[in-house]
């Protein structure tokens, strides 16, 4: 069976790794999918996303990043994917992903929805908080891979020519 593993990723973190990387042991194939969202204002472009989640996922060899819009179930069709691949940090996640779950049990009722809890190490992680950590000069090479350390450096120190 594939899975689908969507979201912003803006950046991927190491707790977006810890999910990949179990689900990668229970899926044939798990589609790392960055949500192209209009409406949002992301730190990094789609295809800045697509490249740190590729070389962050390179070892996993049944991983692969893609991105998409509009509805996920629709999304999960077109990957011929029986199931989303969801993380939970901590209890307060649990009533947005329970509604998104049920709306798309609703929408494709042959498509699951499988949570997995993060590691604990993970359990407050979030992009927000990495791209905060940072803005202020902070030091986030324990939440992220190295490269995305560089590219949150890069945002926040850019190189006047
Ligand atoms: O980085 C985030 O914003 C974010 C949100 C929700 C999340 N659930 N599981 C994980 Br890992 C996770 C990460």
């Amino acid at each position: 069976m594939n899975a689908i593993y969507p979201g912003s990723f803006d950046p991927i973190t190491f707790g977006h790794l810890d999910i990949i990387e179990r689900g990668c042991r229970l899926f044939d194939q798990v589609y790392v999918a960055v949500l192209r969202n209009p409406n949002k204002q992301p730190m990094f472009s789609v295809q800045e996303r697509l490249e740190q989640i590729a070389k962050a996922i390179a070892h996993l060899p049944n991983a692969q990043v893609d991105s998409f819009e509009g509805l996920t179930v629709n999304y999960a069709r077109q990957r011929q994917a029986g199931a989303i691949l969801r993380g939970l940090r901590v209890l307060s996640d649990f009533e947005l992903e329970l509604q998104m779950a049920n709306t798309n049990k609703t929408l494709a009722s042959d498509l699951e929805t499988v949570f997995l809890t993060t590691s604990t190490e993970y359990s407050f992680l979030s992009s927000s908080l990495v791209k905060e950590v940072a803005r202020f000069g902070g030091n986030v090479e324990h939440f992220v891979p190295s490269h995305v350390a560089a590219a949150l450096y890069d945002q926040f120190h850019p190189v006047v020519e």
